[in-house]
């Protein structure tokens, strides 16, 4: 790996897709390294929340490895991780309680909330718990130093601790305090059960992927993931468009796109990745229907319309059937899938359809053809395991970004940035 201090807010290029082997995990740690040790851990709870209920808890379930691990040889834990995306300070809807209720309840103990992820407070709560407790701090993009990964902030994170674990694989692409920074300050740094498992799964899956490969990309994150899809269109036969991603794409195109989200800044490089997918011969297929609706609500009117003339006034907020029809013609060869992002709005019923119509054809496509079907995301899970058809795919990925940027071929900053073995 090159050293964490080039990576920038992005991962960057390598040689080799991930060199797990090379990085240190937490069982290379001995009993001393951890008895009576206060270790900080990144884990990414950034679970779906209808208020402050949990819809999702996947994220959670799959930290729970390596914290009762290192309960068991008499570490004291701290998780910290980020929610959602808190745009200025504190917010109480971004608040970690509910995660550190329900990681209670799975851990069979008290998961205490800090009021804070830095500070005299969290100093106190971490000198005075004993050898298995469990603490949560406060969201740390509760500060903006978290994502700029500033130096002054990190050194507070990383104040109270003896050494570090990253299992955060969700936000591993991401350079920022908790997940890149904080290991300049803590000593080792070490890999966690979850990270290992992830990177392990899609280092193969993508590394010897079969032929056709095709990558799905939907959702809501147009910015963070439009500029993967260029590099995408390398590694993959098809790349399939849905979700809030098709609008950019559609004002690329020339149509119009009514109240849809758009993000501006990136329609030149939605009309780029088209003109790329054109020069390599590869498929781009986009929506050709869409179900819009007068507002963003779950009792809104709604018609299907022709993807070339969205009304104005109007939103799409999910596929139509034809498009889905067409998905299912498109994925009907492919042997590996990827995908991350939903199609729609599948948390109203009246935009879910287009969502659970191609997580069922996915995952048949995996128990009929045994194609290798991998869903990523926290609310492509959330989605897929709604429809009851996760136990059908090939994996369930905790990272959605982060797996999209593996399949490009990037190591993580996250991983880049761990004790080398
Ligand atoms: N057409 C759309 N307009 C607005 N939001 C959308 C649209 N389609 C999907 N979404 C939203 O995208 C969100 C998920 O996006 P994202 O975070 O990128 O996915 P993931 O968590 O799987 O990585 C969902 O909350 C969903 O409601
Ligand atoms: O939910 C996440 O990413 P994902 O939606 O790509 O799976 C991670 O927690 C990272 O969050 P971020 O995209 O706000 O940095």
């Amino acid at each position: 790996f090159a050293p964490a201090a080039t990576f920038g807010v992005r991962s960057v290029a390598a040689p080799s897709l991930i060199e797990l082997d090379a990085k240190k995990s937490i069982e290379d740690l001995s009993e001393a390294d951890l008895k009576g040790k206060k270790v900080l851990v990144r884990c990414d709870v950034n679970v779906p929340l209808d208020g402050k209920k949990i819809t999702d808890d996947t994220r959670i379930r799959s930290s729970i490895p390596t914290i009762e691990y290192l309960k068991s040889k008499g570490a004291i834990v701290t998780v910290c991780s980020h929610l959602g995306r808190p745009k200025s300070g504190p917010e109480d809807k971004f608040s970690l309680g509910p995660c550190a209720e329900r990681m209670g309840e799975l851990l069979g103990q008290e998961v205490k909330l800090a009021p804070d992820c830095i500070g005299e407070e969290v100093a106190k709560m971490v000198a005075a718990a004993k050898e298995g407790d469990v603490i949560m701090l406060e969201n740390t993009r509760f500060y903006k130093e978290e994502e700029k990964n500033e130096p002054a902030f990190v050194e507070k994170l990383a104040a109270p601790f003896d050494l570090y674990v990253n299992d955060a694989f969700g936000t591993a692409h991401r350079a920022h305090a908790s997940t890149e920074g904080v290991t300049k300050f803590l000593k080792p740094s070490v890999g966690g059960f979850l990270l290992a498992k992830e990177l392990e799964y899609l280092d193969g899956a993508v590394t010897s992927g079969k032929k056709p490969m095709a990558a799905i990309v939907g959702g809501s994150k147009v910015s963070s993931k439009i500029t993967v899809l260029e590099a995408l269109l390398d590694k993959c036969d098809k790349v399939i468009i849905g979700g809030g991603m098709v609008f950019t794409f559609l004002k690329a195109k020339g149509f119009s796109v009514g109240t849809s989200l758009v993000e501006d800044d990136f329609v030149d490089t939605a009309k780029e990745v088209l003109a790329k997918a054109e020069k390599l011969g590869k498929q781009i297929i986009l929506p050709v229907d869409i179900v819009v609706a007068d507002k963003f609500d779950k009792e809104a009117n709604t018609k299907i319309v022709s993807a070339e003339e969205i009304p104005d006034g109007w939103m799409g907020l999910d596929n139509g059937p034809e498009s889905t029809k067409l998905q299912k013609e498109a994925l009907s060869d492919c042997k590996t899938v990827i995908m991350n992002g939903p199609m729609g709005v599948f948390e109203f019923e009246k935009f879910a359809k287009g969502t659970f119509d191609l997580v069922n054809i996915l995952a048949d496509l995996t128990k009929e053809k045994g194609a290798i079907t991998i869903i990523g995301g926290g609310d492509s899970v959330a989605a897929t395991e709604l429809s009851g058809r996760a136990g059908d795919m090939s994996h369930i990925s905790t990272g959605g970004g982060a797996s999209l940027e593996l399949l490009e071929g990037k190591v993580l900053p996250g991983v880049a940035a761990l004790d080398e073995a």
